[in-house]
């Protein structure tokens, strides 16, 4: 039987463990703060926040929600971006993207105070991550590793397939994968939209985490028997429901499903846990910050 990975669980049970630290943190007179800038009107992307907001409201985080105007200078952003770097009552930051086209992200993401990045997206914490010394693990390829150890599986000597070389998950999932580390030391091999043959590539893995934003692209036939497959996407799609689209996933689902033995869904997998680890490193930064040493789970 193919387990169905069931990421708002995992996400609800690493909430729960957060309280620890918070505690912790409470009992040195300290409440962790995540500010969220938010300066678009794009409808998934005040979703998210809004979702983010009340995750934080659940465990006890303390957020301060920013929005600007998407038409007003890029300016704005990275004078709001100083103000947070400066307050000492904020421990992490996160500006939703994508910001607009008149604002640079690179620009944006080398404003945020690298100790107040919780995305992981500053380019120290990319290094750092990168020589094996991560401060903030990216929340979406961290969460991915709480899954796949949640799923009883092994990545140690596995085959791992990496579809997708974004910035925020694919590059930093290949490296949580050849970590000297637990959740890492797999051969990782990271595919992407000139590689010749991905079928052959894919067939080859022992866990596959999709993360190329094309809706059901890897189905089936791409995944080989008892294999792990994760599944990164979260495409909008049209569709004659209340909302007026579906989500849906990079892997086709049911044929996947078929041939996998552990799959995540879409909803309910991947994106939960990228809110979980959101809170875990809002929760780390507040105690590197006002040096109080917190049991993370
Ligand atoms: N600075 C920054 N950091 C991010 O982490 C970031 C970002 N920008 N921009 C956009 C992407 C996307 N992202 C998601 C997080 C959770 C869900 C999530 O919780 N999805 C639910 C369903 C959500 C729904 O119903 O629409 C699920 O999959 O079950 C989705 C997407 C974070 N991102």
């Amino acid at each position: 039987m193919t387990e169905i990975i069931d990421g708002n669980a995992v996400a609800q049970s690493i909430r729960d463990d957060l309280a620890t630290a918070i505690d912790q943190l409470a009992d040195a007179g300290h409440t962790p703060t995540l500010a969220t800038v938010l300066m678009s009107d794009d409808p998934a992307s005040e979703t998210y926040v809004s979702m983010k907001q009340s995750d934080c409201e659940e465990v006890g985080i303390e957020a301060l929600d920013i929005e600007i105007d998407p038409a007003a200078d890029a300016g704005e952003l990275y004078d709001t971006v100083a103000d947070l770097n400066d307050d000492d009552a904020v421990n992490g930051i996160l500006v939703q993207m994508p910001v607009p086209d008149h604002v640079s992200d690179r620009q944006v993401l080398r404003a945020i105070d690298p100790e107040k990045d919780v995305d992981g997206f500053h380019p120290e914490n990319v290094g750092r991550l990168v020589a094996g010394d991560a401060r903030y693990k990216p929340c979406t390829p961290h969460g991915i590793q709480k899954l796949v150890e949640s799923a009883g599986v092994e990545t140690e000597g596995k085959d791992a397939v990496v579809v997708g070389r974004s910035d925020i998950v694919g590059k930093p999932m290949a490296n949580l994968l050849i970590q000297k580390a637990p959740g890492g030391n797999a051969t990782t091999t990271v595919c992407h939209s000139r590689t010749d043959d991905l079928a052959e590539k894919t067939r080859n893995a022992d866990i596959v985490v999709a993360a190329a934003g094309v809706p059901e692209m890897i189905d089936g036939d791409m995944i080989a028997e008892g294999a792990t497959v994760i599944d990164v996407g979260i495409n909008r799609v049209e569709a004659d429901t209340e909302k007026g689209y579906e989500l849906v996933g990079d892997v086709d689902f049911e044929s996947a499903k078929a041939q996998a033995g552990a799959i995540t869904p879409v909803p309910g997998g991947v994106g939960p846990m990228t809110r979980a680890m959101l809170l875990y490193n809002t929760v780390k930064a507040a105690g590197l910050q006002h040096d109080v040493d917190v049991d993370l789970p």
